[in-house]
């Protein structure tokens, strides 16, 4: 038990909700083929969460990083993206060693809440009302991608834009059981908008995990 919390602590066994081979359907790596990792445990809160199930990390097995990785070399694909729960509630710089050691490309979806640890090809940072981001997320982000679930969501996308690098890419993604009211709310920011891009939840279109 105690030997398991120290584990976790340093990142070498994990917390595992689900692992599981689809296509990555938001953000810039859409239609990529991908094995998602998704570590249970999150402290955010967000009211619209589309996997609230994974914020009691108790609730999941806990694998080793091994073991982690021998279920992503199960399939041909080479890009993991590593997401949860709040992925970076956990030191990931064992398990993305071994991964890179692996060959693999790596991706996180993170809302960037926690101190930033890992070594990843793509940082994707959806930034929360809920919970302030760390700073240590701003000159990580590759991506910043804003979900729209309230009118006032497109400010708080500027706000966030002004603080991550230039060349971080900048994404609207409409909450999904207000994308009715907002996508076209979206559309039309992003014509007025040029340097902001859609994101959309393809995957549940294709009604695939
Ligand atoms: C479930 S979260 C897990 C990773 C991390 N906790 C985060 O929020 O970035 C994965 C992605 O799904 C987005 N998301 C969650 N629920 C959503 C919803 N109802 N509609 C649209 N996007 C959603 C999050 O903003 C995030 O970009
Ligand atoms: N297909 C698919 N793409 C995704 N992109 C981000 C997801 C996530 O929940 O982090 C996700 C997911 O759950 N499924
Ligand atoms: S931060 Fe991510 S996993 Fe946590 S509640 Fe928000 S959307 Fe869900
Ligand atoms: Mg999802």
């Amino acid at each position: 038990m105690e030997e398991t919390r120290k584990s976790i602590e340093k990142g070498t066994m994990l917390p595992v909700m689900e692992s599981f081979y689809t296509i990555q359907g938001e953000g810039s790596f859409t239609g990529c083929p991908a094995y998602f990792i998704r570590l249970g445990g999150c402290d955010v809160g967000c009211v619209w969460c589309d996997v609230k199930e994974s914020w009691e990390a108790g609730k999941w097995p806990v694998q080793t990083i091994d073991a982690i990785v021998e279920g992503a070399l199960q399939y041909p694909g080479r890009l993991v993206v590593i997401t949860g729960g709040e992925p970076l509630m956990y030191d990931l710089d064992p398990l993305t060693s071994l991964l890179k050691e692996k060959g693999f490309t790596i991706n996180i979806e993170t809302s960037g809440t926690h101190p930033f640890s890992g070594h990843f090809d793509w940082v994707c940072f959806s930034p929360k009302k809920f919970k302030a981001p760390h700073e240590s997320i701003f000159g990580k982000a590759d991506e910043l991608k804003v979900i729209v679930f309230h009118k006032s969501d497109f400010v708080f996308a500027e706000k966030h834009a002004e603080k991550v690098r230039k060349d971080c890419r900048k994404l609207l993604q409409p909450e999904w059981s207000k994308s009715e009211k907002y996508t076209s709310e979206i559309i039309n920011y992003v014509k007025n908008h040029p340097d902001w891009n859609i994101s959309l939840q393809t995957h549940k279109f294709m009604d695939i995990p």
